[in-house]
């Protein structure tokens, strides 16, 4: 059990646009959800997809999901963009950023992968932080696998587990 667990109020959350459509993907991803939820306060917020994409434009569509992503967002939020372009850490430097947060942050600590194209202005305006997973890009849906592995692996390395070998 991570130490710093109970002490912290501070609720994570993973914001994404749209269902997870892979049935691979969702068992994973729960799985890792559930493994993190051992250690803190999580859960993984759907903004529902957008309906007849087909008409928008690339900018139109990153427009539209980007009001409801910002719909989303509530007074306090320290909001962290999963983006291309932000920080890279390895998961030891992660584990130790979570472990600031969870001393720092009381209400919610909300990470945010876009939706196909990414994010809008408003998004990236809104922003606190930005937090790369890697140089390359991750379609939308893999990279809530990736970033849900990452997230459990950091809280296990707070917690003295035996998940991650340097
Ligand atoms: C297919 S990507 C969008 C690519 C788009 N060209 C852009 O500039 O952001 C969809 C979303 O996945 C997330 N993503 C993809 N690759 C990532 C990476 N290497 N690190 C962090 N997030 C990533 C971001 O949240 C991005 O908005």
């Amino acid at each position: 059990m991570c130490a710093n667990h109970n002490l912290s109020s501070m609720k994570t959350t993973l914001l994404v646009v749209g269902r997870t459509v892979e049935p691979h993907f969702i068992t994973a991803i729960n799985d890792y959800v559930q493994r993190t939820k051992r250690y803190l306060t999580f859960e993984m917020e759907v903004i529902p997809e957008l309906k007849n994409t087909k008409s928008f434009s690339m900018e139109v569509q990153k427009e539209k999901e980007g009001e409801l992503i910002c719909k989303a967002f509530q007074p306090g939020d320290v909001i962290v963009l999963l983006d291309e372009g932000g920080k890279e850490m390895r998961s030891i430097e992660f584990a130790d950023y979570m472990k600031r947060k969870m001393n720092t942050v009381n209400k919610r600590l909300v990470f945010v992968i876009g939706g196909p194209y990414g994010f809008s202005q408003k998004v990236y305006q809104a922003a606190h932080e930005k937090m790369s997973l890697s140089k390359m890009t991750f379609s939308h849906q893999m990279v809530r696998l990736i970033f849900v592995e990452q997230l459990y692996r950091a809280m296990n390395i707070l917690s003295g587990g035996p998940y991650h070998h340097e």
